[in-house]
């Protein structure tokens, strides 16, 4: 489903990702953890065709993003760290807007938002404006949104940044029912070891390398602490990496 081979980036002298190859399956949750600087971005950006690698190679869905970016990018959906929604559009707005530029026609993009926002809990607020919504709704739209053109492949990065516990757990009950249900694969960046603790996967990232690969128990092992948390903490703090002075 997506497929990462020896992907390197630089930003100058400063190595992001180092021949990082990693794969993930239709229908698995898989928590990419890595510590502030691990490459998390970095790899997201390059997995949606914002910049492109050094070297490597990426496949979405049978279509190598370097040759055919068209044809794997339309199998990529994306929440990024920083809310895009439009605060004075109303979420069906939003949304609508999202379906044009996919070229969905309207009754399939209607039929959609009102079906997606139903599943999710949102649809009794589709026609208020975003900046009436809670943190945690604002994110359900984003979520409505990235799987509106039906990816094969959904990437969250940080996704529940300021969000309370509560809204943190809602999101992510309400995130893994859906995918399950429809067979995306996910790819769910986080530092919040909690939020890698119920993924089918956990893949550690530090200093751009794959440190780990393998089920939350596999991974705690692999690290040697008690726990994952204790064992991530550990490892990734071995040698902090420098920040970039410019
Ligand atoms: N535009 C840039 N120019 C130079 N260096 C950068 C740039 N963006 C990121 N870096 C560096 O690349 C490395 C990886 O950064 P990245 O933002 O991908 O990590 P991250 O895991 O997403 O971190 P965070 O959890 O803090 O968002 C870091 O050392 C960072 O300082």
């Amino acid at each position: 489903m997506l497929r990462t081979t020896g992907l390197t980036k630089r930003y100058g002298s400063r190595v992001a990702l180092k021949g990082l190859s990693l794969s993930l399956a239709s229908g698995q949750f898989v928590a990419l953890l890595g510590p502030n600087g691990a490459g998390k971005s970095t790899l997201f950006q390059v997995l949606t065709g914002l910049f492109a690698a050094d070297e490597g190679e990426v496949e979405v869905a049978g279509h190598s993003l370097g040759r055919s970016a068209t044809a794997a990018l339309r199998h990529i959906g994306v929440v990024f760290q920083q809310m895009s929604l439009d605060l004075d559009l109303s979420i069906r707005r939003n949304l609508l807007f999202q379906a044009d530029l996919h070229g969905l026609p309207r009754r399939v993009a209607m039929q959609r938002i009102e079906a997606d926002c139903a599943r999710l809990g949102i649809e009794p607020n589709l026609d208020r404006k975003v900046r009436e919504l809670s943190g945690g709704n604002r994110r359900k739209v984003e979520l409505v949104r990235a799987l509106l053109h039906r990816p094969s492949v959904l990437l969250m990065d940080e996704a529940t940044v300021g969000l309370d516990p509560k809204s943190r757990q809602d999101l992510m009950r309400a995130l893994r029912a859906d995918v399950k249900e429809r067979g995306v694969g996910v790819l769910w960046a986080t530092h919040l070891v909690g939020e890698a603790e119920g993924a089918d996967r956990v893949l550690v990232l530090h200093k751009g390398e794959l440190l780990c690969d393998g089920t939350p128990a596999e991974v705690t092992q692999a690290l040697g602490g008690a726990t994952l948390e204790a064992g991530f903490i550990a490892r990734t703090n071995e040698s902090k990496p420098k920040e970039t002075v410019t």
